[in-house]
């Protein structure tokens, strides 16, 4: 663990550079950045009595001639636990429970159509344990007291709400999953979605509690546009990312945990690249906070037995199809993020990059389908002077400590370099 303490924002950093650097640090890092919309009185006020930050961004988008614009508002929350993990289960629930919906008020107050939690939000992350009891007390079916209570809201505020939970799925064997809810404006259920991909990564022992998810890669149709949701670690998987994209999502949620020491520098890249690569927007929320748990626990890695993940850092943010993104909410606090979107957005970069008309999907699929199959067999073309019998499938040389170079000529593209790999007992290095 850092000895610094947690600083607040990235964006807080950038903010120190001369005035006169700043717009082009942040054009080169964020686009065409959204411009802050302002916080109605009612959103302020509430942020202000409730200690939680709300920041609102409108991204701009070209009017057009035949189609009248799809403007709508999407919201993201993140927040900490409340009570600690050693409280009753009910008080733990009831106290996040509380919060987030004071959080909600916020957003109606905003005037958002649609609205995500975090990954698993009424409870503590507590798949870094291992242990069973008391953390699957959480768990509770798609239409669940969580989704009551939800439900309400949405009808109230005429709002969609898409609520991340631990699922048990009474009809199949009491079985657990990571689910997200999508609750309809009316207070209906459209459906819900579970994760794709279990995290086996640091301590994200996910895999103790549920398996891969079996529902696909639904998009919902809903009153204020097509949305996809791809739960936390799915936002490593492209072709995750993808399939919502083939079935037509406008806006793909990601629902998240995720600690700083493990992927801190991918989290701006992952859903902001997504939402480019598939001409959507891309919603990325993360919990902060740093929760202890009463029982010490590893993760086999020959780390000593500690108490926490470390610290879920927040950073929430929205990333449109043109590669524009907010800013990042604060990696400390609580917070509502609002974006005014346009949907017609996704159409006009598709007509403008055309990476769906170039993708060339058939040529992929194929691909795909055979390196699915046990007897794949990779397309190499090898250097008749290079020994691929390590088995590796590359020019690298097996262990030992034989070298070998590759001249800039055989590289190609690189004329100046020259790169030499080293091999060891340990394996290879590039040097
Ligand atoms: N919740 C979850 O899947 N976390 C895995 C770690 C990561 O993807 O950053």
């Amino acid at each position: 663990m850092s000895d610094h303490p947690e600083i607040d924002s990235l964006e807080g950093i950038l903010r120190k550079l001369p005035v006169e650097d700043q717009a082009e640090a942040f054009r080169i890092l964020y686009g065409n950045v959204p411009a802050p919309i302002e916080l109605t009185e009612a959103a302020a006020s509430l942020a202000e009595q409730h200690d939680f930050d709300v920041a609102a961004y409108a991204f701009a988008c070209a009017p057009e001639q035949r189609r009248a614009p799809r403007r709508v508002r999407v919201g993201a929350i993140q927040t900490r636990i409340i009570e600690p993990t050693d409280a009753p289960i009910e008080a733990q629930y009831l106290a996040i429970r509380d919060r987030v919906a004071t959080i909600i008020e916020a957003a109606a107050a905003m005037g958002t159509n649609v609205l995500c939690t975090q990954e698993a939000w009424t409870m503590p992350f507590a798949f870094c344990t291992r242990e069973k009891q008391p953390w699957v007390e959480f768990a509770e079916p798609v239409d669940g007291p969580t989704t009551r209570f939800l439900a309400e809201l949405a009808r109230r505020h005429n709002m969609v709400i898409l609520s991340s939970i631990l699922e048990r799925d009474e009809r199949h064997g009491d079985t657990l999953h990571n689910t997200t809810v999508v609750i309809g404006n009316r207070g209906n259920i459209i459906g819900s979605h579970r994760k794709n991909h279990i995290p086996r990564v640091g301590d994200f022992n996910e895999s103790t509690y549920y398996m891969e998810g079996n529902t696909g890669h639904p998009v919902f149709a809903t009153e204020f546009g097509k949305i996809g949701i791809n739960i936390c670690y799915g936002r490593h998987h492209p072709l995750n990312w993808l399939m919502f994209g083939l079935n037509g999502a406008e806006i793909v949620f990601n629902p998240s945990a995720t600690v700083g020491a493990l992927s801190e520098p991918l989290w701006p890249i992952e859903a902001r690249c997504a939402a480019i690569a598939n001409s959507y927007f891309s919603v990325a929320i993360n919990r902060v906070g740093t929760e202890h748990f009463p029982n010490a626990f590893t993760s086999g890695d020959g780390r000593a037995a500690h108490h926490d993940f470390g610290h879920f850092y927040g950073s929430s943010y929205v990333a449109a199809p043109d590669g524009s993104r907010t800013p990042g909410l604060s990696r400390t606090r609580d917070g509502l993020i609002v974006s005014e979107i346009d949907l017609n957005q996704c159409r006009q970069v598709r007509d403008s990059w055309g990476f769906q008309m170039t993708q060339r999907l058939s040529e992929y699929g194929e691909l795909l389908s055979r390196a699915a199959a046990p007897d794949f067999e990779p397309q190499i073309i090898a250097d008749p002077g290079v020994d691929i019998s390590s088995g590796r499938g590359s020019a690298l040389p097996s262990a030992g400590r034989a070298l070998h170079h590759v001249s800039p000529r055989a590289l190609g593209s690189a004329p100046t370099q020259q790169i030499t790999y080293v091999g060891d007992e340990e394996g290879s290095r590039k040097e």
